[in-house]
């Protein structure tokens, strides 16, 4: 492994060493131990409030790409917006993305080791150790006084940050405040006057004054686990050694380094990557509706064009062909992301949908075709259809039109090209259909013949076929239409312009 990530994080904040907590402190140092034994372990650590999106889908992708192992966590401590069927969605989403995880939930029912909404009383630990040290205190500040708070540093021109009123109450007035059936939050306690530093694996080294940092919630009023507290708890608890997330989160880092220092649990490395911007130039979000990898799914896209357009935006390989995960996992180098946003653009996936549609073998491309195609498709014509899909097509919507046009009798014929076929004339297709009798499959026969009956040669030969065998403009080149359409509908569609064009 190579990249600036891997290199010790310098400490210098670590000067006071904080009071450690006798009944973790033996745990620190096994999990610490672990961790230098392990491989590289990264995770993945949604929150299962809405359909995961393309921001969300890289963030999984570059940390199962970088990790030589992966670990999948569910974070679904907000009990309003999460929701179980998000859960489901998102395994599912993971897994037709193809990517492993070595650990983590194996479906969406909640368990004590992945879903931090049932993890508290391993954090009521640590909790409780953070009190006891001094390290925080109950907060029974009401959301209008601290907004009153915050108005009143923002007119005096202060960034707004919690005062540290409820840091000086005594045991005796925590007590009655209490008793008076008021429910608080744990604040942890921001040391004054240090820096916190740490080398970002991707933004390089970072500084942080504490004094900028007001003390943080760890736990709200009614009990649940803050992103700052169980994120950072639970990376150091189950061994993660790097942390690749968006950058989104790289004023969290501090608090969090803050919290794990606080408790002597080990730190993992962090890479904060830029976000995916949409259209709109405002990055993507499960609050704004960003499209959704279900919906990419659900459109036919192949997970190896998702993948490989994820892997390259943002981050660099040498290579432009398509590669699979193994591939792409080989070549993945942290040194190559970009520090700059980077722009979803529809048809980067469509590009390399083509290439993967293009590479697909039969045994992928059958079963993405809708069943309604599958069923138009005679078995013995399937390998031929499957060659006009590879070179047409993008979705099975349009592998689904190509088969009507070739199994189907009914033809609805774009209206230009209706045009093109009647103005060829009776004569042509009267000469078509003997050349068609008389080549039967040989098309290189069949357009000799055609061409010294009548003496049409460029377009003004291929248009009139084209129109009347497809009705269409573009499509497969018009051998493959001649060999894979039945005979006797090749003579039909022929034979309807020796009508017509009377
Ligand atoms: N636009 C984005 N580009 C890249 N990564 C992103 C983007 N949005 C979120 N992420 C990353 O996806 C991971 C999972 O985040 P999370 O589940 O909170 O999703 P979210 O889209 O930020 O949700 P919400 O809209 O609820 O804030 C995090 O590492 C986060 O940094
Ligand atoms: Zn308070």
């Amino acid at each position: 492994m190579t990249g600036e990530a891997n290199q010790a994080a310098p400490r210098p904040w670590a000067k006071v060493a904080p009071p450690k907590p006798l009944l973790l402190k033996f745990p620190a140092i096994l999990l610490s131990f672990i961790a230098s034994m392990n491989p590289t372990k990264t995770r993945f650590a949604p929150s299962p409030t809405g359909l995961m999106h393309i921001g969300n889908a890289r963030t999984a992708l570059f940390s199962a790409l970088y990790g030589e192992s992966f670990l999948l966590r569910i974070e679904d401590t907000d009990a309003e917006r999460s929701r179980r069927e998000f859960v489901d969605e998102l395994l599912a989403d993971l897994r037709w993305m193809g990517l492993p995880w070595q650990e983590g939930p194996q479906t969406a029912e909640p368990g004590p080791d992945y879903f931090q909404s049932r993890r508290g009383a391993v954090y009521q630990r640590y909790y409780d150790a953070l009190e006891q040290n001094g390290l925080a205190y109950p907060c029974f500040c009401t959301p209008r006084e601290l907004e009153i708070s915050r108005k009143i540093q923002l007119s005096s021109g202060q960034p707004p940050r919690y005062t540290g009123k409820c840091a000086h109450l005594n045991p005796e007035e925590v007590a009655r405040k209490r008793a008076e059936g008021l429910e608080p939050t744990l604040r942890f306690k921001v040391p004054k006057r240090e820096t916190v530093e740490f080398l970002d694996g991707v933004r390089g080294p970072q500084k942080f004054a504490t004094d900028d940092i007001g003390d943080f919630i760890i736990r709200r009023a009614d009990g649940s686990a803050a992103f700052f507290f169980c994120n950072a708890i639970d990376d150091a608890l189950m061994g993660v050694t790097h942390v690749l997330r968006g950058e989104d989160h790289l004023a969290n880092t501090p608090r969090q380094l803050l919290v794990l220092k606080a408790l002597d649990l080990p730190a993992p490395q962090y890479a904060h990557n830029s976000l995916i911007l949409g259209d709109d130039g405002a990055p993507l979000s499960k609050r704004n509706g960003s499209r959704s990898i279900a919906q990419l799914r659900e459109e036919g896209y192949f997970p190896l064009a998702l993948l490989n357009m994820l892997a390259r935006l943002g981050h660099h390989y040498d290579s432009e062909d398509i590669m699979d995960f193994a591939a792409l996992k080989a070549r993945f180098d942290l040194s190559r992301l970009g520090k700059s946003p980077a722009r979803f653009d529809i048809d980067h996936l469509k590009h390399w949908q083509q290439l993967a549609v293009r590479s697909a073998d039969p045994a992928t491309l059958k079963p993405w075709l809708h069943a309604e195609t599958r069923a138009l498709v005679p078995e013995d014509q399937l390998a031929a259809f499957l060659d006009i899909v590879r070179s047409n097509c993008l979705f099975p919507a349009e592998a689904d039109g190509w088969a009507r046009i070739l199994f189907a009798d009914e033809l609805k014929a774009e209206p230009d090209m209706a045009a093109a076929a009647r103005g060829a004339g009776e004569a042509f297709f009267l000469a078509a259909l003997d050349a068609a009798t008389l080549a039967g499959a040989d098309f290189d026969a069949f357009m000799k013949a055609l061409k010294a009956k009548t003496g049409a040669k460029g377009k003004g030969l291929f248009l009139p076929l084209r129109a009347a065998l497809t009705g269409r403009h573009d499509g497969p080149e018009l051998g493959a239409l001649y060999r894979i359409l039945d005979p006797a509908r090749l003579h039909r569609r022929l034979a309807e312009f020796t009508y017509e064009s009377e």
